[in-house]
C-alpha cells in the first residue's frame, strides 16, 4: 500500500516576519500573506518552539475544528480574564455539562421562548431609529447596533429590557474585548484600566444574578439566568462564580459579535444600495421571499466580515495536517477571514453580492469554505439566535429607513472581534 509523504509545513522565512514586526502591522496581514504565497496551510515563526500554522484550506479547516477536537485544544487565554470557566473557554468535561445544560435553551422549544423577546427589542430598535429619523439627529450606527444587540441578550438572559445604566456600565465589554488581545500572552493579571472595566461588568452580572435569585420574573417570564441559577441548587459545580462566568460569556459572545455583523451590513449596504433594493423586491413584508434574501444579506456580511475571524487552537499531540507534519504544542490558527476571501474558493471574493446565497453555485460546495460560525463541537451555540434577531431587526429596519453615513467606511480592527476601527456616525432617513 502506497504510504502517503508526509512533509514539513512551508515557512515564511524570518525575514518577511521581521518585516511585519517592523511595520506593527496586525496578525492577520501575516497570515494574509502566509496563505497567499504557501497556501492553505502555512506557517511563519513567532518565537522559539513550534511554527505557528495558519489553516485555510477548507479540507484543513474541517480537519481542525470538526473532525479532530481532541488533537487541537481550544486556546482562550486572554478571552479567560473576561469569561473565565464559561462554556467558550472550558475544556473537557466540564465544558461538556455546561454546554449540555444550554444547548436546550438555544435550539427548538428553547429558542421559541426567546422569539418574541427578539421581536420585542428589534421593535424597540425600530421606534427609536423613527425617533432619529424625525428629529435627523445623527446616530452612531455601530453604538445603535450594540444596543440593540445587547438588548436582546439582556432580554433573554433576565427577561427584562436592558435598562441605560446597565447599557452603559456593559460597554465596558466592548472595550476589555478590544484591550485583550494586545496583552502580552503570559499576562496573568490585567492591566488598571481593563480591571476597572471588568469590576464594572462583574458588579453588574452579580447584581443580575441576585436579582435571578430573589426577583420576580419580568414581564416575558424567567430568564436563561434563572436556569443556571436553579442549576446552582443542584449542581455544587454552579457556583457564584461560574454562574458569572455563564453569564458574562452569554453577554460578550452574544452581543459584540452580532453587533458588528449588523454594522459592517450596514457599511456594505451603503457601498451597494442594489442590495438592498434586492432584498426589498424579494417579496413583501413578511413573506418567505423577503426573509431568505434578508438572510442573505447577512450571510454575505459575515462572509466578508466573520466577527470571529480567527479561531486558535493548540497541537496538544503530534498529528498530520493534510500530509503536513504538525508538532505537538504548535497553534494552529483557522481563519474564516481568510477562507471566506480566497480568490480559489470564491469569484470576486472582494465583491458584496448576497446572491451567492441564494443562487445555484454561488458559493464552494466544500464543508470548512464557510464558516461564520464556526464547525464542529465547539460551534457558535447561538446560532440560531443570532440569526432569528438580526433577522428580526432587519425585516422591520430595512423598507422603513435610509441610512446615510457621513464618511467612509472605517477600515477593519482585528481583536478578539473584527469591527470597525472607528465610529460610523449617520442620519437616518
Ligand atoms: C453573528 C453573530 C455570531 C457569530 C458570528 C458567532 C460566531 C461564533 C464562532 C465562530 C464560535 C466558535 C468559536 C471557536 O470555534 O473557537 C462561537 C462560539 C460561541 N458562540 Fe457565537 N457567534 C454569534 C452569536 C452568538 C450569540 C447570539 C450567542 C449567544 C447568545 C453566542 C454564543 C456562543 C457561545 C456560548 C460559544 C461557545 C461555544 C462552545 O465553545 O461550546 N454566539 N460563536
Amino acid at each position: 500500500m502506497a504510504t502517503a509523504v508526509v512533509r514539513e509545513v512551508p515557512e515564511l522565512d524570518a525575514a518577511a516576519v521581521a518585516e511585519w514586526r517592523a511595520g506593527r502591522r496586525p496578525l492577520v496581514e501575516l497570515m494574509a500573506r502566509a496563505q497567499r504565497e504557501l497556501g492553505g496551510v502555512a506557517g511563519f515563526r513567532l518565537g522559539e518552539g513550534p511554527p505557528t500554522v495558519v489553516v485555510t484550506d477548507p479540507a484543513a479547516v474541517q480537519h481542525v475544528l470538526a473532525l479532530h477536537p481532541e488533537t487541537y485544544a481550544k486556546r482562550s487565554h486572554r478571552a479567560r480574564m473576561l469569561v473565565g470557566d464559561g462554556v467558550l473557554s472550558a475544556s473537557g468535561e466540564a465544558w461538556r455539562n455546561q454546554r449540555r445544560l444550554l444547548q436546550a435553551q438555544f435550539t427548538g422549544p428553547g429558542m421559541r421562548r426567546y422569539q418574541h423577546r427578539l421581536e420585542a427589542a428589534a421593535r424597540a430598535t425600530a421606534e427609536r431609529w423613527a425617533g432619529h429619523a424625525r428629529t435627523g439627529e445623527p446616530v452612531d450606527v455601530g453604538e445603535e447596533m450594540r444596543l440593540f444587540a445587547l438588548d436582546t441578550v439582556w432580554r433573554a438572559l433576565t427577561g427584562h429590557p436592558v435598562d441605560a445604566a446597565t447599557a452603559e456600565q456593559l460597554g465596558g465589554v466592548a472595550a476589555v474585548v478590544e484591550a485583550l488581545p494586545s496583552l502580552p500572552a503570559d499576562a496573568v493579571e490585567p492591566p488598571p484600566a481593563v480591571a476597572a472595566d471588568l469590576a464594572r461588568i462583574d458588579e453588574v452580572a452579580h447584581r443580575a444574578i441576585a436579582a435571578a435569585r430573589t426577583g420576580e420574573a419580568g414581564p416575558d417570564g424567567p430568564g436563561l439566568l434563572h436556569l443556571l441559577v436553579e442549576a446552582g441548587e443542584e449542581r455544587p459545580e454552579y457556583t457564584d462564580a461560574l454562574i458569572r462566568d455563564e453569564l458574562v460569556t452569554l453577554l460578550m459572545a452574544g452581543h459584540e459579535t452580532t453587533a458588528s455583523t449588523l454594522t459592517w451590513l450596514y457599511l456594505l449596504l451603503d457601498g451597494a444600495p442594489e442590495a438592498r433594493a434586492w432584498a426589498l423586491a424579494a417579496g413583501p413584508d413578511g413573506s418567505a421571499g423577503r426573509r431568505t434574501a434578508i438572510d442573505a444579506l447577512a450571510s454575505e456580511a459575515l462572509r466578508l466580515y466573520p466577527s470571529a475571524w480567527m479561531l486558535p487552537r493548540r497541537a496538544i499531540v503530534d498529528d498530520v495536517l493534510l500530509s503536513h507534519r504538525i508538532e505537538a504544542g504548535s497553534d494552529v490558527l483557522s481563519c474564516p477571514y481568510l477562507t471566506h476571501r480566497d480568490p480559489g474558493l470564491w469569484a470576486e471574493p472582494g465583491r458584496f453580492d448576497p446572491r451567492r446565497f441564494t443562487e445555484p453555485g454561488g458559493r464552494p460546495a466544500q464543508q470548512g469554505a464557510y464558516l461564520p460560525f464556526g464547525i464542529g463541537a465547539r460551534a457558535c451555540l447561538g446560532i440560531r439566535f443570532a440569526q432569528r434577531e438580526m433577522l428580526a431587526l432587519l425585516e422591520l429596519l430595512l423598507p422603513a429607513r435610509t441610512v446615510a453615513f457621513h464618511g467612509p467606511a472605517p477600515a477593519a480592527a482585528f481583536g478578539l472581534t473584527v469591527r470597525p476601527a472607528g465610529p460610523t456616525p449617520a442620519t437616518v432617513g
